[in-house]
Formats: C-alpha cells, structure tokens, sequence
C-alpha cells in the first residue's frame, strides 16, 4: 500500500510570466498508507491545485510529490479521482459505466461482468445494474462515479468536494457508505472539503490550509474511534474539534 510524500512543494501558477500567483508555499506532507485524509481551507487557498497535482494534472514549480517513493509525473490509474461534478457517460448503463475502465485496459467479458457485480453492490446500486444515468439521483450519479474509479483498482482515491453538490441528508448517507467502502478497500485517501464536519468525520488526519499563498496551518490528528457512525457527530470530542478548525479558518 501506498505512502504520499509531498516534499517541500510551491506552485506558481505563470512563473516567471507578469501576473504569477503562487498559490502554494513550501508544503511537506506524508500521507500514510490505507489513511483517509482531508484538506480543508477557506476559498482558494489551493486546495484543489494540490490534489490535482497528486492526480498528475498539474506539475509543481518548485518541489516534488512521490507515491512509494516514485515522483508523480503525469496521470495514472494507480491515482482515481472524483471530481464534485460527475463524469458519468449518460450513454452507457450503471454496470457499464462502472466497467469502462478494466474493459478499455482489455478486461474479458467474465472479468467484466465480476467486476461490475463487484462495484454496483460496494457502492450501493445493485438492482441498478442496468438503468441509464438520466434514470438515477444525483447521489446515485455519484456512487457510479466512485465505483468506477474503485473499479480501477488504485491505490490512492483523490476526491475534490465529491459531495459538495448533494443536500445535507444523501450527503450524511454518502460520507457513511464511502467509509464502509473505505474500510473494506483501505485505500489511500486524499479528501478536498469545505465542510468541516465532513472532514472530521472522515477522516484519519486534516490539514488545514492558510490561505494565499497556501502553506500548512494546522494538522489535525481525529481519534474518534472506527467505525463510525452518525451519532458521533454529537459527542463532546467531536464538537471539540469542529470548534478548534472553524476558529483557524478565515470567515
Ligand atoms: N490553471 C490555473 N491558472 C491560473 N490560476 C489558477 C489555475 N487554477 C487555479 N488557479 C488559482 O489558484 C488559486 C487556488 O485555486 P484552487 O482551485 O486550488 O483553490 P481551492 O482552495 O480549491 O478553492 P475552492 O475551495 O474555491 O475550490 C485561485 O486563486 C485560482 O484562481
């Protein structure tokens, strides 16, 4: 299992060019194996740069990330993202749409076919298997979206806001499956949020970015116990925590 090292890493976005904007400054992160990681921060502290260059999207200016001591150069399958918009093929059925990226890698049909009965149960859509995306909810758009990049077998799951546009409720029932899913896969994760209480009931460890340019502020380390459940969200200890992160961030 995978282990991140982000290494003394600063980004300017037009070095060099009139009108540079470094929005990241020397950052050092470790991200452990099989953890569930958030990074929080207020609007354009470079959240989202970061996890994308995690993704290979974008490459640093200054600095490096490695993934098992490898630098991450470019995209691979080993690093999933989810984007908070979904990027589900409306012309493909549930159980296709999960199975697109094995089959495009030349999975056979058997392969296929375990796969897709695999990921719609992990994800909560069994019985879906051949509906079309215009035919599902939003969330359910959603959990198709993270069953295909599971179905992709990586190590690392990056995820930039996945359920920023969902109402408060499916958003709750998402954070509890993605966690159920989480635990059985223990993948590395990397979590872009707004939402503190998300955050903490996640995860393993927040970062909590200082806005521009972005630097680490605060590392928050959860202890709640595993699993997890919605009751928690109400403990004294929870509460506590949201209490110490919503005072580091600029309202
Ligand atoms: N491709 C780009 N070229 C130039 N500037 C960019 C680019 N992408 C992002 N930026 C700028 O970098 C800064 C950080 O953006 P980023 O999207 O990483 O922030 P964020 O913390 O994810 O914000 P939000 O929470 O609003 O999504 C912003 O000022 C943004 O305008």
């Amino acid at each position: 299992m995978p282990e991140i090292l982000v290494d003394n890493l600063t980004h300017t976005f037009g070095k060099g060019e009139p009108g540079a904007l470094t929005v990241l400054d020397k950052i050092n992160l470790t991200f452990e194996s099989g953890s569930f990681n958030s990074i929080i921060g207020t609007s354009g502290c470079g959240k989202s740069t970061l996890l994308k260059m995690m993704a290979g999207l974008f490459t640093p200016s200054d600095g490096q990330m490695t993934l098992d001591g490898e630098v991450i150069e470019g995209t691979d399958r080993r690093r999933g993202m989810v984007f908070q918009q979904d990027a589900v093929f409306p012309w493909m059925t549930v159980a296709k749409n999960i199975s697109y990226g094995p089959r495009l890698r030349g999975a056979s049909k058997a392969e296929q076919s375990e796969i897709e009965a695999k990921w719609t149960e992990m994800v909560g859509l069994r019985g879906f298997e051949d509906r079309w995306p215009r035919e599902l909810s939003g969330g359910m758009r959603k959990r198709v979206d993270i069953g295909r990049v599971y179905a992709n077998d990586p190590d690392v799951l990056l995820m930039d806001e996945p359920f920023g546009a969902l109402d408060a409720q499916t958003k709750e029932r998402m954070q509890s499956d993605l966690l159920t899913t989480w635990q059985k896969s223990k993948k590395t994760v990397v979590f872009v949020t707004h939402d503190i209480e998300e955050a903490i009931f996640l995860s393993d460890k927040i970062i909590v970015l200082s806005s521009r340019p972005g630097r680490v502020h605060h590392i928050e380390e959860v202890s709640l116990p595993r699993p997890r459940n919605d009751e928690m969200r109400l403990t004294e200890e929870f509460l506590a925590i949201k209490r110490r992160l919503w005072g580091m961030l600029d309202h």
